[in-house]
């Protein structure tokens, strides 16, 4: 076989990063790659918040339409910023292992957070968590890729903002001061990648089959089981985060109100099988302390 795999990338530094991780995975496995340079609409529109713009997959839409035009045969994603539903013909090829699921708190100096402070993030999710344990403190919108956030971090007079651990550990840019979230729930599949290529594609679906880590697969489809039944097409500050530690699968998931006052949380332990397939259930039951109501407020408040 001879065919070259075209990967399809975005060009920042942590888009090149994760795309020649899965190019050099698939090589090992004796399959010719290139990579193929696609500008996304998610670095181009940076004068508007994201949750603004009404797009869900505004960082995976570009590389999904090079996809679905037969201009590149897989793309890499970070799997938390794939919509909970894949685009007609489009196919998960693989879930690549974990790395570090956590946010970051990069800063200078921590005496702020018994004080008065302001956080830069631009994530409604990353915003209400922290005014929820952080009443007092200020959030400041920043947005940009991971490269640009820790640059305008760095020349504002803000004393703190937050980061996947994933993104800024791939590109070697943790920075001298910074603490792990551990408190603050991840996005759904934060630190994640998921390849995709067309449903048709048996050559690029087959090849990326090994690259496929199980543990990462069900974790994450939980996760976004979870978001999907929760959020309903709309963007809200909500987290979860699945682990299995010696055969035992733990789960949490979050709802906050956008101000970060109101927190509904569900959390479980148990038999992979069991938890694995209650992401619904875990949703449901958010929805039965409030969480129907409080989805409603939050996309009267974001204006849909
Ligand atoms: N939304 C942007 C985004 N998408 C994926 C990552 C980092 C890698 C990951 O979480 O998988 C980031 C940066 C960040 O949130 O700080």
């Amino acid at each position: 076989m001879s065919k070259v795999i075209r990967i399809g990338t975005r060009d920042s530094e942590l888009a090149l990063w994760q795309a020649n991780t899965v190019k050099n995975k698939l090589e090992e496995f004796g399959c010719r790659c290139e990579l193929v340079s696609v500008k996304a609409t998610g670095d181009l529109i940076l004068d508007q918040p994201l949750y603004e713009l009404g797009i869900t997959g505004i960082f995976t839409k570009t590389l999904d339409i090079a996809l679905l035009k037969g201009e590149i045969d897989i793309a890499v994603h970070s799997m938390k910023d794939v919509p909970t539903s894949l685009p007609k013909g489009v196919v998960q090829g693989a879930i690549l292992k974990r790395g570090n699921p956590h946010d970051l708190l990069v800063h200078k100096g921590l005496d702020f957070l018994n004080a008065e402070g302001i956080v830069a993030t631009g994530s409604l999710r990353r915003r209400a968590q922290w005014l929820h344990r952080y009443p007092l403190h200020e959030i400041t919108e920043l947005r940009g890729n991971v490269n640009t956030r820790l640059e305008k971090f760095r020349t504002h007079n803000w004393d703190a903002a937050i980061f996947a651990a994933a993104g800024l550990e791939r590109i070697s840019l943790l920075p001298e001061q910074y603490s792990t979230l551990e408190w603050m729930i991840p996005a759904p599949a934060q630190g994640a990648m998921m390849v995709v290529t067309m449903e048709d594609n048996s050559y690029c679906r087959e090849a990326l089959g090994p690259l496929n880590d199980r543990e990462t697969e069900i974790c994450t489809t939980l996760e976004r089981e979870f978001l999907k039944t929760l959020e309903g097409g709309c963007t809200a500050p909500i987290g979860a985060l699945a682990l299995i530690e010696e055969e035992v699968m733990h789960f949490k998931g979050i709802l906050l109100s956008l101000d970060g006052r109101q927190k509904l949380e569900v959390q479980d332990h148990g038999n992979i099988e069991k938890v694995a397939h209650s992401g619904k259930t875990y949703a449901e039951e958010i929805q039965k302390q409030g969480g129907i109501k409080l989805m409603s407020e939050i996309k009267a408040q974001l204006g849909k």
